[in-house]
């Protein structure tokens, strides 16, 4: 589903006569499969948005390769990015990036509007992910109108809205109390079940970690060698 060949991936800091290279990832191999839920845990600093960033195409690594779904996208322009994570990506993040201007309705249909789906269908879409994701009543009120578990809730709604066959989450846990943090992660182990949907899910929470079919470690950039699998 993705997989990650020799990925490496530098920063440049500092200004033109005095450049300086920080190497955030090292050559990093990696296999997600279908069907999986995978977290990436390891320590601040360590590397796990960077790893995220370039499985989503807004930063274009420095060396490897990337493939997503059999397709080769190390060389993807930026317009053939935009139009493959609309095919094929969810995003979900800690801070929700809920759109405030918009009600609950209007930010889980935008990816329809992007898309160029037509009214009629974009309703009723829309309607039926507001029934799932259990928020029909709250579907005219405003991000800031919602708690920080329904807010998620848009979220993760938006990210379905599509279909797409990966989500890649970025922390979705961090802002939530115990008892939504809960609802979540039974919600996201429901819909890899059920609709078998990919989760690559960084994190920092045990939890999180738990409900995953695997995690992988980051360390200063290098990926540590999962035990079970290097003694296999
Ligand atoms: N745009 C950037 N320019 C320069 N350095 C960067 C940039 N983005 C990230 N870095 C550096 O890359 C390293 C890895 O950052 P990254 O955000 O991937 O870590 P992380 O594991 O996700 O951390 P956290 O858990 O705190 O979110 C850090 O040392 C960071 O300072």
């Amino acid at each position: 589903m993705i997989k990650v060949d020799e990925l490496s991936h530098s920063f440049y800091v500092g200004k033109k006569n005095k450049r300086q290279e920080v190497p955030v990832l090292k050559s990093i191999n990696l296999e997600i499969h279908e069907g999986e839920v995978v977290s990436i845990v390891g320590r601040s600093g360590s590397g796990k948005s960077t790893l995220l960033n370039l499985m989503s195409g807004y930063i274009k690594p420095t060396s490897g390769d990337l493939h997503i779904k059999e397709t080769r996208v190390t060389d993807f322009t930026e317009a053939k990015w935009a139009s493959f994570r609309s095919d094929h990506l969810g995003f979900i993040f800690q801070s929700f990036q809920l759109i405030p201007s918009m009600t609950a309705y209007q930010n889980i249909e935008l990816p329809l509007v992007m898309k160029g789906i037509a009214e009629k269908e974009r309703t009723v879409l829309v309607e039926q992910m507001l029934e799932k994701v259990g928020l029909a009543d709250y579907s005219d009120h405003y991000p800031s109108e919602l708690s920080g578990g329904q807010q998620q809730r848009v979220s993760v709604a938006r990210a379905l809205i599509v279909n797409p066959p990966i989500i890649l989450a970025d922390e979705p846990t961090g802002s939530l109390d115990q008892e939504t943090e809960e609802e979540l992660l039974s919600f996201i182990k429901q819909l890899n079940k059920e609709e078998n949907i990919t989760f690559v899910i960084i994190t920092h929470d045990d939890e999180v970690a738990d409900i995953a079919d695997r995690t992988i470690r980051l360390e200063d950039g290098f990926l540590v060698p999962n035990e079970e699998e290097a003694g296999r």
